[in-house]
């Protein structure tokens, strides 16, 4: 039994570490939600100990009932124990409504943790057995905070147990193919293989009846749907009774709409799901950034390095046109070539020569890692017309820390 505690004091963790052990359950800690979503993308916790207050002094709750909507959203089967402290009884009544399975309050008896623990992983092999199949637990989580990302993760939720079919659309590497495999991962249908039929232009009638015999009972995959000949658009849509429809299609909804003959479109798009460019969602880029740097550290056996602040700051400014993919790609290079304590810009290999008039990108051209500090926090400053919070959060800094970097370069 595998239970991940997300809690910023050490002293939380060490403690449900010594009783879970006690009962033969392993006990991993996060600090906080972002830690946790990365752990969480990486492996399946069958529990998880949430502690609602996580700034010290806070009781409103609010960034652990975030993260507990967030959990619920992701991942219905979750089981979830909140944390809370004697002055938030109201609030643990309030996450139980909310899709918490029980709570406990700080000072805890060990015997009241330890049977809560015992409780709550009965609960968790039972809602396992029932609902999930083992390559289920192997899929990755679609990572982030951004409210489209969230908004795609709840209509994952919500649509997935359905037969309807999906059209997923996005620009290439942006997490199409990652949504259609979780959307098929939670439907009625996943004892049965999902069926990958990539579209290209020379698919011929013999190969996709083939797929499509294959897939008949349970789910096929239409990969890139766009590509396939248009004069066989009307022959397979008449072809596709039977099982369900996941669809992806590069490109922005409007133009794939447009590249579908209407019969097909009419059967595909029940649901629309929009992944959005990466280029849109800015705390993203460095949610994921961290995510893959922890990711492939560990896959690679490195320590895991933190990003320095000038190359978060890159990879905030980049507008990344390979999507999630390219700095997927980007973070695990710079995770194998970095020699120092900190992975730096140079690590990245972030390359300006595919984007010339990309104002914010860390340019090759001009190393200097002052000027481009400097020049950084003037693009984020015009961007945001001088609000400096979004200004702070889009660069990853502390508005405090904005302030300093602005008096040192005299703005
Ligand atoms: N939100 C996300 N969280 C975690 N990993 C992600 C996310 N989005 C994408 N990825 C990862 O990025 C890579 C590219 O994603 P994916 O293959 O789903 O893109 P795609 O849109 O289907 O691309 P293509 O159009 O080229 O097929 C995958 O390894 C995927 O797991």
């Amino acid at each position: 039994m595998q239970i991940l505690c997300i809690d910023d004091d050490a002293d939380i963790v060490q403690a449900a570490g010594l009783i879970a052990r006690r009962k033969g359950m392993q006990l991993t800690g996060a600090e906080n939600p972002q830690v946790a979503w990365s752990l969480l993308a990486e492996q399946r916790f069958d529990l998880i100990l949430l502690d609602l207050n996580f700034a010290r002094g806070n009781t409103s709750g609010e960034e652990g009932f975030r993260m507990l909507t967030d959990l619920t959203a992701a991942d219905p089967h979750a089981v979830v124990i909140v944390i809370t402290g004697h002055s938030g009884i109201n609030i643990a009544v309030e996450a139980m409504r909310a899709g918490a399975s029980d709570f406990v309050i700080k000072p805890w008896s060990n015997d009241t943790l330890a049977s809560k623990l015992e409780r709550a992983a009965t609960l968790a092999r039972a809602r396992y057995r029932s609902s999930f199949s083992p390559e289920e637990a192997a899929t990755p989580l679609l990572l982030g905070e951004d409210s489209a990302i969230k908004r795609i993760r709840t209509l994952i939720t919500r649509i997935a147990p359905t037969a309807a079919p999906v059209l997923i659309t996005g620009p290439a590497g942006a997490g199409k193919s990652l949504t259609a495999q979780l959307v098929h991962r939670r439907s009625a249908l996943n004892e049965n293989p999902l069926i990958r039929l990539p579209a290209h232009a020379d698919l011929d009638e013999a190969s996709i009846s083939s797929a499509l015999e294959q897939a008949r009972g349970g789910t096929v995959l239409l990969d890139n749907v766009v590509e396939l000949p248009r004069a066989l658009h009307p022959w397979l849509a008449a072809r596709l009774e039977g099982m369900r429809i996941i669809a992806t299609a590069r490109g922005e909804r409007g133009m794939v709409r447009a590249a579908l003959d209407a019969d097909l479109l009419y059967r595909l798009n029940t649901i629309e799901i929009e992944v959005p460019s990466l280029k849109e969602r800015c705390a993203d880029k460095a949610l994921l950034a961290r995510h893959f740097v922890e990711r492939f550290s560990r896959r690679h056996g490195v320590p895991v390095r933190t990003l320095s602040d000038e190359a978060l700051g890159a990879i905030l400014a980049d507008d990344w046109p390979d999507e999630v993919r390219g700095l997927q790609q980007a973070i695990e290079r710079a995770v194998l070539l970095a020699g120092g304590e900190e992975i730096v810009v140079a690590d990245l290999g972030i390359d300006s020569s595919h984007a010339p008039d990309a104002p914010l990108r860390a340019g090759a051209a001009d190393l200097n890692l002052d000027r481009t500090e400097r020049r950084l926090i003037e693009a984020a400053l015009d961007r945001h017309r001088f609000n400096i919070s979004r200004a702070a959060e889009e660069l990853g800094l502390t508005r405090a820390a904005l302030y300093r970097r602005m008096a040192k370069h005299g703005l």
